[in-house]
Formats: C-alpha cells, structure tokens, sequence
C-alpha cells in the first residue's frame, strides 16, 4: 500500500473511566475497547462498559475484548453494550467467533512464533475482518506490556491488521513505520496504574502515531507494500 495519504487508526484499550474514554474521543482516537477477559485487571462487567459507552464521542467505536469467555456471557456483552466489533484473544475458532453476527478481529499470538503462516490463518479464521498481532503467548499475558519483532509480519500482508504488545508513546513512531499496520493498540502503555489511563501519555501516542502518517517512505519501502 502507499503511503500516500495513509491513517494509521487508533484503538486504545482496557477503559474502566468515563473520562477516560470521553478524552479517547477528543483526541481522535478510533476505537476504545472494553476488556471482559477472566483475570485481567482491566476486566469490566457489561453493566459498567454500557454506562462508559454513554461517553464514546460520535463516530468512536467500542470494542469488546474477549479471551475464551463462553458464549453466554459473549452474548450478554453484545446485548448490553453493543460492540460494533469483538476482539477474541484465546483459542477461539472461527465457527465460535462469527457466531454472535457482529464483526470480528482475532489476535494472533506472537511470541516465539517465527516466520508467519499468512495462509494457514487466512484459512483458519476466514470471516475475520482484520487481525491484531499481539506478543502474547509462550506464558506471556496479553496486555503485560511485552512488545514483540515486528519483522515477524511479512510486507505486504493484505488484510486489515492491527499491531499491539507493548507500544507507548516512545516505540509506536517506529512500530508504525516498521509494519504499516491499518491500526495501533494500546493498553498498558498509555497508562500510570493498570486500568488508569494518563492522559499525557495518550496525547503523546496520538501525536506519534500522526508524525508517523506524515512521514514520506522511500521509494523502495512504498513499493514493497504494492
Ligand atoms: O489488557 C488486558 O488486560 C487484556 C487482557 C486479556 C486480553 C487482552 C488484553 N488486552 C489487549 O492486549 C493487547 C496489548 O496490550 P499492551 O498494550 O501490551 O498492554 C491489546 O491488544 C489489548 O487489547
């Protein structure tokens, strides 16, 4: 892809503040998500994402972030704050994720894994609308912080992606320019406390993340993208 006139989207993650979320808005951010994996300490029950959702600016997408919750509870997520997309984090399978008839991503663990099998999970997860590659796995937590080799993601990879482990206000610049991601995802490093969104520092990321739009790529670099 080239990179003229390209938008890196925003999705920043693990909301538990209203304010928090309200500020996500004002600075142009696509997406918060809400976390309802078991033993996050991000987690929120559906009653407490519903009533932050109340201050998602028009045009802000809210994400229900998932990691092998069963369906039932997927399925009251849905009915009280409806996502316009899910996030499933675990070993979900593509028959489990499309079943709630709201758009999906799917994280892709990336620690240890080596070269990429682009096909095997364009097979394996066919209905998915984009994935998120996150340093998870191998023991490592997802939302811990860890930050994973980009050049892991092969150029070129023509599904909508997102990159995600790790990234802060220091490393997302180059994280974006590394792997021309449709998007960034952020959770523990846009914050002081797990959960506790700082404000400085979303302001930060953002701005990186638009210093990085503006960056002109070299020729042969614009070019291995297609
Ligand atoms: O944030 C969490 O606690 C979490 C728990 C379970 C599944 C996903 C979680 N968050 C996702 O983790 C990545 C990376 O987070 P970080 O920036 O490295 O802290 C991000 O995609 C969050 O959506």
């Amino acid at each position: 892809m080239k990179r003229t006139l390209f938008r890196t989207r925003i999705k920043f993650c693990g909301m538990t503040r209203a304010g928090d979320v309200r500020l996500a808005g004002e600075l142009g951010v696509d997406a918060v998500g809400f976390v309802f994996a078991a033993g996050s300490p991000r987690r929120v029950e559906p009653e407490e994402a519903r009533a932050m959702r109340t201050a998602l600016a028009p045009l802000v997408n809210a994400v229900a972030v998932f990691r092998d919750n069963d369906g039932e509870s997927v399925r009251e997520v849905v009915r009280q704050v409806r996502p316009s997309l899910l996030q499933f984090h675990g070993d979900e399978e593509d028959g489990f994720c499309r079943s709630f008839g709201v758009p999906y991503i799917k994280a892709v663990p990336m620690h240890d894994t080596g070269a990429l099998d682009v096909i095997g999970l364009r097979l394996a997860y066919p209905a998915a609308t984009g994935f998120l590659f996150d340093s998870h796995g191998g023991g490592s937590e997802p939302g811990a912080g860890a930050v994973f080799d980009w050049s892991l993601i092969p150029p070129g990879f023509d599904v909508p992606f997102f990159v995600a482990g790790g990234l802060t206000p220091d490393n997302v610049y180059a994280a974006a320019l590394a792997t021309l991601p449709w998007g960034v995802d952020a959770s523990s490093g846009i914050e002081s406390a797990p959960g506790i969104k700082d404000g400085d520092r979303m302001r930060r990321f953002v701005e990186e993340v638009r210093r990085s739009d503006c960056h002109e790529l070299s020729e042969d670099r614009a070019d291995d993208q297609g």
